[in-house]
């Protein structure tokens, strides 16, 4: 027998709601999925009137759909807010240029301006180059930095007030399971949060709209409202521990949907006790950007790369920077150990 609506009660119910279980229509679910977002946006007072945002755009569904509510919100409640789409080229061959595609098309259909920043420009080196260099084990790892930082790069040239990202609740909260099972506490306490005040000369505030959005329910709302965006993975992406936290996560939420708003709010009331020390920030000696140590990951990073010592940058190597930046010759041994012989 065909469920009504538990909202409406007037129209067929399309889909049982992944967060809350309740059987809602379209429309009904369109509204509830929205408001809820909106409320995110108000409680949190992510924005000003009269700021520019730059929306982190790679054209998959989270960003797809960060855009359209966005601009279906600035619209209905007069947020006054000047959008505009941000992505980031890293260079992935069958990948990120079909992607771009999208992001190409959204542009049209939300008629919002559209800045592409590429690693090639920024860095020298495509994440292809990359991956020629270092493999695949641990290119992700020079991806997220550089793609952090290029974000920043890109929403400074075009002078925006602040970043929004699709980061949605699963995202959320396989974060926190990751940083708890790695025992970061510096990130652990960083990473519930929706916002991030500036934290230094030349960061821009990034924020999260999507932060109590859950995947499964983004996804519905893409399909049901026909939105255009790229759904392949990553070819370069094996992230194994994400998708171990990520497996996990899918496994608690199949037996309780409400795990991923529980950790969540597990990692939002953790408080860090008197004494543990935490990393001070500052800003990169070479580059400005902001940093906890005298060079940036990034600098750092690129560093290995251009000097075909790709393992610089991974792992616990910060012995040997200074001696790296300072040009000092480093013994056979501490080369051997920065190459990328088991990448
Ligand atoms: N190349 C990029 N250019 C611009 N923004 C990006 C890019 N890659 C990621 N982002 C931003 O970071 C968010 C989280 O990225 P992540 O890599 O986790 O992808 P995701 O969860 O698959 O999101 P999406 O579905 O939007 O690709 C994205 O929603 C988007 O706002």
């Amino acid at each position: 027998m065909p469920v009504q609506c538990s909202n409406c009660a007037q129209r067929r119910a399309v889909l049982k709601r992944p967060k809350t279980a309740h059987s809602l229509c379209k429309d009904c679910f369109f509204w509830a999925f929205e408001e809820e977002i909106h409320q995110t946006i108000m409680s949190a007072g992510l924005f000003n009137r009269g700021e520019t945002v730059a929306i982190g755009a790679s054209g998959g569904k989270d960003s797809t759909v960060l855009a359209h509510v966005m601009k279906l919100l600035n619209e209905r409640y007069g947020y006054g807010l000047n959008l505009l789409l941000l992505s980031v080229d890293e260079g992935i061959t069958g990948y990120r240029d079909d992607s771009l595609e999208t992001v190409k098309r959204n542009q049209q259909q939300y008629e919002l301006p559209l800045k592409i920043v590429s690693y090639e420009e920024l860095y020298g080196w495509t994440m292809d180059a990359i991956v020629k260099q270092v493999g695949l084990k641990n290119n992700c790892t020079f991806c997220g930095v550089f793609r952090r930082q290029a974000l920043d790069r890109g929403a400074m040239m075009l002078k925006v007030d602040k970043i929004c990202t699709g980061h949605n609740a699963d995202d959320v909260a396989e974060t926190v399971l990751m940083n708890v099972l790695r025992g970061d506490i510096a990130r652990l306490r960083r990473c519930t949060s929706i916002s991030t005040a500036s934290e230094g000369e030349g960061a821009i505030p990034r924020c999260k709209p999507l932060k109590y959005a859950y995947e499964k329910e983004i996804v519905l709302y893409a399909y049901f409202k026909k939105l255009d965006y790229f759904s392949t993975e990553c070819i370069y992406s094996p992230n194994a521990y994400r998708g171990h936290a990520r497996a996990f996560l899918k496994d608690l939420e199949s037996i309780r949907p409400s795990s991923i708003i529980d950790v969540i709010h597990s990692g939002e009331t953790l408080s860090v006790k008197d004494g543990v020390k935490m990393p001070v920030q500052g800003t990169c000696s070479r580059c400005g950007y902001i940093s906890s140590q005298a060079l940036c990951k990034s600098c750092v990073l690129l560093e290995g790369l251009n000097r075909g010592l790709p393992k610089l940058g991974i792992g616990k190597h910060h012995r040997l920077h200074g001696k790296i930046l300072s040009r000092e010759p480093l013994t056979e041994q501490e080369e051997k150990k920065l190459k990328a012989v088991d990448f």
